[in-house]
């Protein structure tokens, strides 16, 4: 049997880069991957969500013009918006190739599978090596309604493949997929409809979070349907009909079932090497990454690491740095996430319910956007800024920001958890009037008990 010294599998954000950096190290590496290079966040996720999300937020933003006194008319080219976010697919993917090649990476394309200890089957390569890492990621999970099979419903996968803007949208799922696709296709003129089964979107946010995201979805003409379920689906004459639980009917041209993922673990055969799943089918791991087989070790999505393309790297050099004898682990890290709605969602570390379930005697304050200047000046009035603090240390642990690109913005908080700071350090810094960021230091300035933080000339 063939040998190498390690057998990396899937091509996601962590695996690419530890395959790249083992090779260039000199070290004979193998990759196996049954679809596009780059996975999820390349070719179905994070890139040409946020290319798309560029065009819809563009015809958004022109649409809000009018509050300003500006009136235009949006005219929506929508092959060439998709067209674009396939060029942009696909120079990345190639990038992905070419790094891993240049590094001297054997690139096998198929499904590979454990036939044995740390061996790996994939097309008619059968591997063993004492390294293995399996970076699988996850897929659309879809559910079991009556009608659906069969239907030309979409997901994140196919999506991108769009050439005609449906006139009416249809989405199943109202979370982060489900709002930033709903939310994008709406702003490119589809009347669309969002089907929640709980009773608010962004159900893992905090409640108010979840109430500003439904205000900005009215205001874009999106129908909210929430606590009912689709009873059932049927697609004639190239129109989807759903019936809801309410006995509601909707129609749409394209329906979009975004629900959540699942791990892809199943055809790994992960028990032929000794590998342990969950009961969802993720790879169990501990804090080091390390499966339940010696030798074999799992980063990202397929490990159940919070599902982000950040983490997934992050995970590379905390594994990478394992491996090479550090005492590093996953689980000492500043999350921080983002949904790129607008307003967008910038989340770092924790909210409060999170530091009190932890038994942190913590406190929050807010300032909402009517309280800023920057805002008030662009019209940006859905949204507030929220600080979490640990009372007994004044250390800052984490921060919710909604508003306008403030998945920028909350890296200033990222920064500060990781550095340990407090909200002192923050209050006394003097930032840039007028801008966003100055709203921070007001924030903390609440903790002062100042009711008017606000920038000098309000
Ligand atoms: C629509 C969408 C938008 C997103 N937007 C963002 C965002 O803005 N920011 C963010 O941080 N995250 C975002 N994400 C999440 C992000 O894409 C993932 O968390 C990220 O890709 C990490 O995935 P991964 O490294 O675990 O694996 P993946 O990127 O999923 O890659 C796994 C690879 O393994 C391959 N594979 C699976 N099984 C096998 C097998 N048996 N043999 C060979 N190959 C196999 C797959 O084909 C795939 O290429 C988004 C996801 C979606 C779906
Ligand atoms: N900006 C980003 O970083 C970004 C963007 C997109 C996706 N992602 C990642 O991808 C993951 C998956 O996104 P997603 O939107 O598919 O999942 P999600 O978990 O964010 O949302 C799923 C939604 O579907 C609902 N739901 C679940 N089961 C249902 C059912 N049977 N019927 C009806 N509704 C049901 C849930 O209540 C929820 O509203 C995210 O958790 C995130 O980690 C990240």
């Amino acid at each position: 049997m063939e040998t190498a010294d390690v057998i990396v599998i899937g091509s996601g954000q962590g695996g690419i880069p530890l395959a790249a950096d083992f090779a260039n190290e000199g070290r004979k590496v193998v990759l196996f991957e049954r679809d596009a290079l780059g996975g999820s966040c390349i070719n179905y996720g994070c890139t040409p969500s946020k290319a798309f999300l560029a065009a819809a937020h563009t015809a958004g933003r022109a649409n809000q013009g009018k509050k300003l006194g500006i009136h235009t008319e949006v005219e929506v080219d929508f092959p060439a918006v998709m067209e674009r976010v396939r060029e942009i697919r696909s120079s990345f993917n190639q990038g992905i190739r070419q790094r891993l090649e240049s590094a001297g990476v054997k690139v096998i394309c198929a499904e590979a599978s454990f036939v044995g200890e740390r061996t790996v089957k994939g097309g008619d390569v059968t591997l063993q090596a004492p390294l293995v890492i399996i970076n699988t990621g996850t897929s659309s999970l879809i559910p079991d309604i009556p009608g659906l099979a069969g239907t030309p419903y979409l997901t994140n996968r196919n999506f991108f493949d769009l050439n005609t803007l449906p006139a009416r949208l249809l989405v199943i799922g109202g979370g982060y997929i489900g709002l930033e696709l709903g939310q994008g296709l709406a702003r490119l003129g589809s009347q669309t409809h969002l089907i929640v089964r709980g009773d608010r979107v962004l159900g893992q946010e905090e409640a108010d979070v979840s109430e500003v995201l439904a205000e900005a979805l009215k205001q874009d003409g999106i129908g909210l349907h929430f606590g009912v379920n689709v009873n059932h689906v049927a697609h004639e004459n190239n129109v989807f009909k759903l019936t809801l639980s309410s006995g509601e009917q909707l129609q749409g041209e394209a329906l979009l079932v975004v629900i959540g993922r699942k791990p892809n673990t199943g055809a790994l055969n992960a028990a032929n090497s000794g590998i342990e799943l969950d009961d969802k089918g993720f790879v169990k791991i501990d804090d080091q990454f390390h499966t339940t087989c010696s030798g074999v070790y799992a980063i990202g999505d397929a490990a159940k690491q919070p599902a982000f393309t950040h983490v997934s790297w992050e995970d590379y050099r905390r594994l990478k740095a394992i491996l090479c004898g550090e005492n590093r682990t996953r689980s000492d890290r500043v999350l921080g996430y983002a949904v790129y709605t607008e307003p967008q969602v910038g989340r770092v570390g924790m909210t409060l319910e999170q530091a009190q379930k932890q038994g942190i005697n913590a406190c929050a304050v807010t300032l909402p956007m009517s309280q800023i200047a920057r805002a008030i000046e662009w019209g940006h009035d859905l949204g507030f800024y929220r600080m979490v603090i640990d009372s007994d240390t004044d250390k800052i642990l984490g921060a919710t920001l909604v508003g306008y690109e403030t998945a920028e913005l909350v890296h200033v908080f990222l920064s500060l958890i990781e550095a340990g700071a407090t909200w002192q350090l923050l209050e006394r810094s003097v930032h840039i009037h007028p801008t966003y960021g100055e709203a921070l230091p007001s924030l903390a300035r609440l903790l002062l008990g100042d009711n008017m933080p606000g920038c000098p000339n309000m």
